[in-house]
């Protein structure tokens, strides 16, 4: 059976599945995440860039008032935009982000990416983006991300959308040691081999999109989500499972925490009940044969950033 926590290597367990709440609406959000923590979830994933901290917050808080769940049994992850990336910069980001959520700390910061924008910089930055790049090399974010620690503003730091070389350049100058990856992954990219060079390191990775953000389907230039194949929908009847259930399944079988976004209460409950079931060789074959290294999120706008992570293979 698939284990329901990872070990981190702070020796913190984080739950396999947590709640993503990308594009969770206002007057939406805050259901979900309660919804969510009734269903038994404790593992959330959220972002400032998200703009819905503030309901995510109430939300949990309102479930720690209630005696539903205590603080310590929770793990909240934010992640630092790009805006933020000088290293006095990341303290301030992060206590906005705890002041939105309304609680004294995070389990984990991320860097949300490896690139960064200049501090003034629009946000979202459109049109001619390149105006906006700077040049902030993520090791000094780096820094900035241990003064957070060090002050006891977030349990464990880590960084998202990076890749290997990112990754080894990172843990060879860090003096606190990140514990995730957060990346894409989902069937059409299932990260195998930036999963192997991770674990080597024991760093564990949290997988975006893990769904392939099922909304796209269909859209030009967006891979198509393998939840809606006709074969694991059969997979999934074999085992009287949803199609999401399975591919959710088989990342998390990977060693992969996976951090599916729903706003619908029956789908939040869908996505956690996942660990009942082991897909075959040939059907954990199948899944696998999906792989091609598409992406739903590349932000091709930065592909001339110097820190653009996404032209290396992994
Ligand atoms: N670090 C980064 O750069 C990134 C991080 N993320 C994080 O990862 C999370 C997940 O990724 P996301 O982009 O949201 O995409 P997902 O792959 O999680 O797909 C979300 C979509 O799938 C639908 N859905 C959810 N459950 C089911 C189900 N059981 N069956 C069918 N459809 C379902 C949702 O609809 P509905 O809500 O209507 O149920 C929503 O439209 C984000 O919310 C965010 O927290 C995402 C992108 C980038
Ligand atoms: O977390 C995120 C959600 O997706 C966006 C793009 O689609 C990303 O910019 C962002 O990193």
């Amino acid at each position: 059976m698939l284990p329901k926590t990872i070990k981190l290597n702070n020796g913190v367990e984080l739950p396999t599945v947590g709640l993503g709440t990308f594009k969770s609406k206002p007057g939406e959000v805050e259901n979900a995440v309660k919804a969510a923590i009734d269903a038994g979830y404790r593992h959330f994933d959220c972002a400032w860039i998200y703009g819905n901290e503030a309901e995510v917050g109430t939300a949990i808080r309102e479930k720690i008032a209630s005696g539903s769940v205590k603080r310590e049994e929770l793990f909240i992850t934010s992640k630092l935009w790009n805006n933020f990336h000088d290293s006095e910069e990341v303290v301030p980001a992060l206590k906005r982000s705890l002041e939105a959520f309304g609680l004294d700390y995070l389990d984990l910061y991320l860097i949300h990416w490896p690139f960064g924008l200049k501090k003034d910089s629009p946000i979202p930055a459109s049109g001619d983006i390149q105006q906006y790049f700077s040049d902030v090399d993520y090791l000094e974010t780096w820094r900035g991300m241990e003064d957070a620690y060090d002050l006891g503003l977030t349990k464990s730091i880590g960084f998202s959308n990076f890749n290997a070389s990112q990754v080894q350049r990172v843990l060879d100058h860090c003096r606190i040691k990140p514990v995730v990856n957060q990346v894409e992954c989902n069937p059409n990219i299932n990260q195998k081999k930036l999963n192997a060079f991770c674990k080597e390191r024991g760093i564990v990775l949290v997988g975006y999109c893990p769904l392939g953000r099922s909304e796209f389907v269909g859209k030009p230039g967006f891979p198509a989500p393998t939840i809606f194949d006709p074969r694991v929908a059969e997979i999934g009847k074999k085992y009287n499972k949803s199609p999401a259930q399975v591919v959710l399944n088989y990342l998390a079988s990977l060693g992969v925490s996976v951090i599916p976004k729903s706003a619908t209460p029956s789908r939040i409950i869908e996505n956690l009940n996942i660990f009942d079931f082991t897909l075959n060789a040939e059907e954990t074959a199948y899944l696998d044969s999906f792989n091609t290294n598409q992406r739903v999120t590349s932000l091709p706008d930065f592909k001339d950033h110097k820190y653009y992570s996404f032209s290396a293979e992994f």
